[in-house]
C-alpha cells in the first residue's frame, strides 16, 4: 500500500528536515529526482542537443525545476525556462541555470511561443507546488493549456500545476503530467491523479503524518487462499439478483465474474434463470427472490430495470441481514427511494454502493464531483456504506479509510465491465472479507485483469472471467 499525506503533514516534516539539511541540500535533490526523471523520458533521444523547456512559476517549485534545468543543461540538453512570474523567481536557482548556460524567455511576446512549446521533447512543469492552491491563475493556465497540447514528454514537479495537492481537485486547467515526481511523501491529492508516480524523499521523514489514503498493491496479504477452505460452503454463498428480458447480458457477466474468480457456490435469482445456467452451469438458479435459498452476500441492480417489479426484488434483498451490494438500476431505484438505503443504516447492515460519476450524482446531488475523495469519503459518511466512485481512478472509501485504485485502463469504462466489477466484489463480500477490504480488494483485480487483457490485445468485459483467477 502507498501511504499518502496532506500538505500540512508534508509541511510538518519539511521544516524539521529543512533545520537538519537546510533549503539548498532538499532543493537539489529533489531537483536531482526531476531531471533524472525527465532524462528517462528523453531515452530514445540523443540526449545532447535534446530541448528541455521549464515552466518557471515564482516560487520554490519553480525553483526545483530551475535546479533540474541547470543539471540538465550539464548533461548537453538545450534548456529554456519560460519565467511565468519574472519579478518573484528563485534568484539563487536562476542565477545558477543562467551560469550553467540556459536560456531565460519572459512574457509570450519576446519570442515565437508556439515554436518553443512545439520543439520541446520535454516539459517540465515547476510553476506551482503545495504552496498554491488551483485554479492558477490566467497566465499560469495558459502556459498549462500550451504544455498540454505537445507532445512533449511531460514532467510535473512535485505535483502537476492545477491540481489540489490534498483533494486531487482541479477546477481549472491543469498540466497533464506523464510522470509526477513528488517529494517527501505522496500527497492524497495525487493518489486519483492519472501518469506515472516517483516519490523522491530528499531527506524528509513523515512517517508521523501517514493519513490513510492508499493504493492497493498488496491484495493477496488482503484475501485468503481459496485452495484451503474446505467446502463450496465454507467460501460463502454469493447471490447475483440481476438482468431483466431488455437486459440479459447483465445477468451473466456477473454471475460469471462471481464464478469465475471463486470455486465456491454462486446463486442467481431472476428473471434471467435459463440463460444464467445455460451459460454458467455451474450456478444454482432461480426465478425469485424469495427462493434464492441462503447466501452470504447479495449483488442486486446490473441490468434489472427500474420498474415495479425491479423495486419489488430490490426490496427484498434490501431486507436482508447479509451484506448487500447495490449497483447500476438498483442505484437509480435507491435514488428515488431513499427509505431503502436508511433502513440498512438503521439496523447496521452492511452496504455497498458503486456508483460511476451520473449515478453519484443522483444519490448525493450535493456532493461536489470536482474533488471526488472528499465527495466519496462524505457519501460513504452519510450513508454509512462502503462507498466505490468509480472512473479512471475508482475511489473507495468507507468514511473513515479511504483507497484509490491505481490499477486499469481506459477501455474498462465500456459496456459491462460494471457488471463484471459488481460480481468480483459480492463473490468477495460472500468469503466474510471486511466490506472496505473486499470492495478495494474487487477494484483492483478487476483493473488487474482489464490491464492483462489489454495488453493481451484483447478488449470486451466477458473476457475479463479468463483474467480474473
Ligand atoms: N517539501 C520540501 O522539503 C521541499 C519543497 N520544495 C518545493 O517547494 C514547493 C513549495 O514551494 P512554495 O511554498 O514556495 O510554493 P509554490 O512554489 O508551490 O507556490 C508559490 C508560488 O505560486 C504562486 N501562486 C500562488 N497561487 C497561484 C495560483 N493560483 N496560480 C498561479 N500561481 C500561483 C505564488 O505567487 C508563488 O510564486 C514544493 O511544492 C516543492 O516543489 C523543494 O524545494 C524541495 C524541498
Ligand atoms: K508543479
Amino acid at each position: 500500500m502507498i501511504s499518502a499525506y496532506t500538505v500540512a503533514g508534508v509541511l510538518r516534516a519539511e521544516s524539521v528536515a529543512l533545520q537538519r539539511h537546510g533549503p539548498t541540500v532538499l532543493m537539489y535533490r529533489a531537483a536531482f529526482a526531476v531531471a533524472q526523471a525527465a532524462l528517462a523520458g528523453l531515452s530514445g533521444h540523443l540526449i545532447p542537443g535534446s530541448r528541455a523547456l521549464l515552466l518557471v512559476g515564482g516560487g520554490n517549485n519553480g525553483g526545483d525545476a530551475l535546479v533540474a534545468g541547470t543539471i540538465l543543461r550539464r548533461r548537453g540538453v538545450a534548456v529554456t525556462a519560460f519565467l511565468a512570474n519574472p519579478k518573484q523567481v528563485h534568484e539563487a536557482a536562476l542565477a545558477q541555470f543562467l551560469k550553467a548556460g540556459g536560456r531565460v524567455v519572459v512574457g509570450m511576446e519576446n519570442t515565437s511561443v508556439a515554436t518553443l512549446f512545439g520543439r520541446a521533447d520535454v516539459i517540465i512543469d515547476g510553476l506551482v507546488g503545495i504552496g498554491a492552491t488551483p485554479p492558477l491563475r490566467p497566465a499560469a493556465a495558459a502556459l498549462v493549456e500550451l504544455a498540454n497540447a505537445t507532445s512533449a514528454y511531460k514532467v510535473a514537479v512535485d505535483i502537476p500545476s492545477g491540481v489540489h495537492p490534498d483533494t486531487g481537485a482541479a477546477p481549472g486547467v491543469s498540466f497533464a503530467a506523464d510522470v509526477t515526481v513528488t517529494f517527501g511523501g505522496v500527497k492524497t491529492g495525487l493518489l486519483a491523479q492519472p501518469g506515472e508516480l516517483v516519490l523522491a524523499a530528499v531527506g524528509m521523514d513523515v512517517s508521523a503524518e501517514a493519513v490513510d489514503a492508499c493504493s492497493l498493491t498488496e491484495i493477496p496479504g488482503l484475501l485468503g487462499d481459496p485452495g484451503t477452505r474446505a467446502d463450496k460452503y465454507s467460501d460463502g454463498v454469493v447471490c447475483v439478483v440481476a438482468g431483466s428480458t431488455t437486459y440479459p447480458g447483465a445477468a451473466i457477466l456477473c454471475v460469471g465474474a462471481a464464478v469465475r474468480l471463486r470455486p465456491g457456490m454462486v446463486r442467481y435469482a431472476g428473471p434471467q434463470a435459463a440463460e444464467v445456467v445455460r451459460h454458467w452451469p455451474e450456478a444454482v438458479a432461480t426465478g425469485t427472490v424469495s427462493g434464492a435459498g441462503r447466501s452470504q452476500a447479495w449483488v442486486v441492480g446490473p441490468g434489472m430495470g427500474t420498474d415495479q417489479d425491479a423495486l419489488d426484488r430490490l426490496t427484498v434483498v434490501i431486507d436482508k441481514p447479509e451484506p448487500v451490494l447495490v449497483d447500476a438500476d438498483g442505484l437509480t431505484l435507491v435514488s428515488r427511494h431513499p427509505h431503502l438505503l436508511v433502513s440498512r443504516q438503521l439496523r447496521g447492515r452492511t452496504t455497498v454502493l458503486t456508483p460511476h460519476e451520473g449515478e453519484f450524482a443522483r444519490l448525493f446531488p450535493d456532493l461536489d464531483l470536482s474533488d471526488r475523495l472528499t465527495a466519496t469519503r462524505t457519501a460513504a459518511l452519510r450513508s454509512h456504506a462502503v462507498v466505490v466512485l468509480k472512473g479512471s481512478a475508482t475511489i473507495i472509501s468507507d468514511g473513515a479509510h479511504t483507497f484509490v485504485n491505481r490499477t486499469g485502463c481506459g477501455w474498462l469504462a465500456s459496456a459491462g465491465t460494471g457488471d463484471v466489477l459488481s460480481g468480483v466484489i459480492g463473490s468477495l463480500l460472500a468469503t466474510g472479507a471486511p466490506p472496505l477490504t473486499a470492495a478495494a480488494a474487487g477494484v483492483f483485480l478487476h483493473g488487474l485483469a482489464g490491464e492483462r487483457l489489454h495488453a493481451a490485445g484483447l478488449a470486451g468485459a466477458s473476457q475479463l472471467w479468463d483474467h480474473l483467477r
